[in-house]
């Protein structure tokens, strides 16, 4: 039995008892956020990330999920992207695709993904011009209140450092206001060359998933959850500046992701 509560300002938190129990509940909330977004609008805007994150995803290619989700509906996109040849085991599109998308009917020019011929910082360009006709062509919604695309899902998985999507904790990418996209050359986890949406588009999304397994991750999600000094560090924790400013944020771990948290701690 998951263990859920919602944190005053954190978002609602669900940690499992194992990695099965996770990735049912995990596809279970894709697939209702996604028949929400096409009730709503016509289209499920989703945003992976690399990882772990997609094997947990896997059961979207099982029954029911392959037949009940909409997939001719779906625009994927990526919250971050390593700057290598699609064909590359490094890439997030090559992970999404030969574990995913190759796998449902999900349509090949919905899948919006970056230009590998080029260097990270044309890829960063030509990928937030590619949202920027999405977003006017109205297939991704425009945030109400900041000038941001409001992507209906964006799946993060975490470091341990903390990061999410390629957004390293110290790292100037982090400061970034204007841009969507932004790119790195020096990422601290390999391969260095990457590109990733910022976070005032993280946080313009309806909804954020943050997906982390395993021990080496409790530290970070206690740091980036629980009430902290008012003077600690952690305020510049990647995880913690996730606060999608008008939409929903979830927490999704197993037991030793969530072994730090005070809440777990506690009801042991
Ligand atoms: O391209 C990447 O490197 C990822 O998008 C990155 O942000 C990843 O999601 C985390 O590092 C967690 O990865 P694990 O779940 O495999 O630990």
């Amino acid at each position: 039995m998951a263990l859920t509560w919602t944190h005053r300002d954190r978002g609602e938190i669900r940690v499992h008892e194992n990695l099965e129990e996770l990735s049912i509940d995990l596809v279970d909330y894709i697939a209702e956020i996604s028949e929400a977004s096409i009730k709503e609008h016509g289209a499920f805007c989703i945003a992976l990330s690399g990882g772990s994150l997609i094997s947990l995803m896997g059961k979207l290619i099982e029954q029911p999920y392959d037949k009940i989700v909409d997939w001719a509906k779906w625009y994927v996109f990526w919250a971050d992207e390593r700057v290598v040849a699609k064909s590359h085991d490094d890439s997030n599109y090559k992970l999404a695709k030969d574990n995913l998308l190759s796998k449902v009917n999900v349509f090949p020019r919905h899948i919006c993904s970056i230009n590998d011929t080029v260097s990270a910082e044309e890829a960063a360009t030509e990928y937030e011009f590619a949202i920027r006709q999405m977003v006017r062509t109205r297939t991704v919604a425009a945030s109400e209140n900041s000038d941001c695309p409001k992507f209906d899902l964006i799946l993060l998985g975490m470091g341990s450092d903390g990061h999410v999507a390629s957004l390293f904790p110290n790292h100037p990418a982090l400061e970034v206001k204007n841009d969507w996209v932004t790119f790195l050359t020096n990422s601290p986890k390999p391969p260095p060359e990457r590109i990733t949406l910022t976070f005032p588009v993280i946080n313009s999304a309806v909804n954020v998933a943050i997906v982390a397994t395993g021990e080496s991750k409790a530290s970070a999600i206690h740091l980036a959850i629980d009430d902290l000094p008012l003077q600690s560090n952690s305020v510049s924790l990647p995880a913690r500046l996730v606060n999608p400013s008008n939409g929903n944020l979830f927490w999704f771990m197993d037991k030793p992701a969530g072994s730090k948290l005070d809440r777990f701690k506690f009801s042991e």
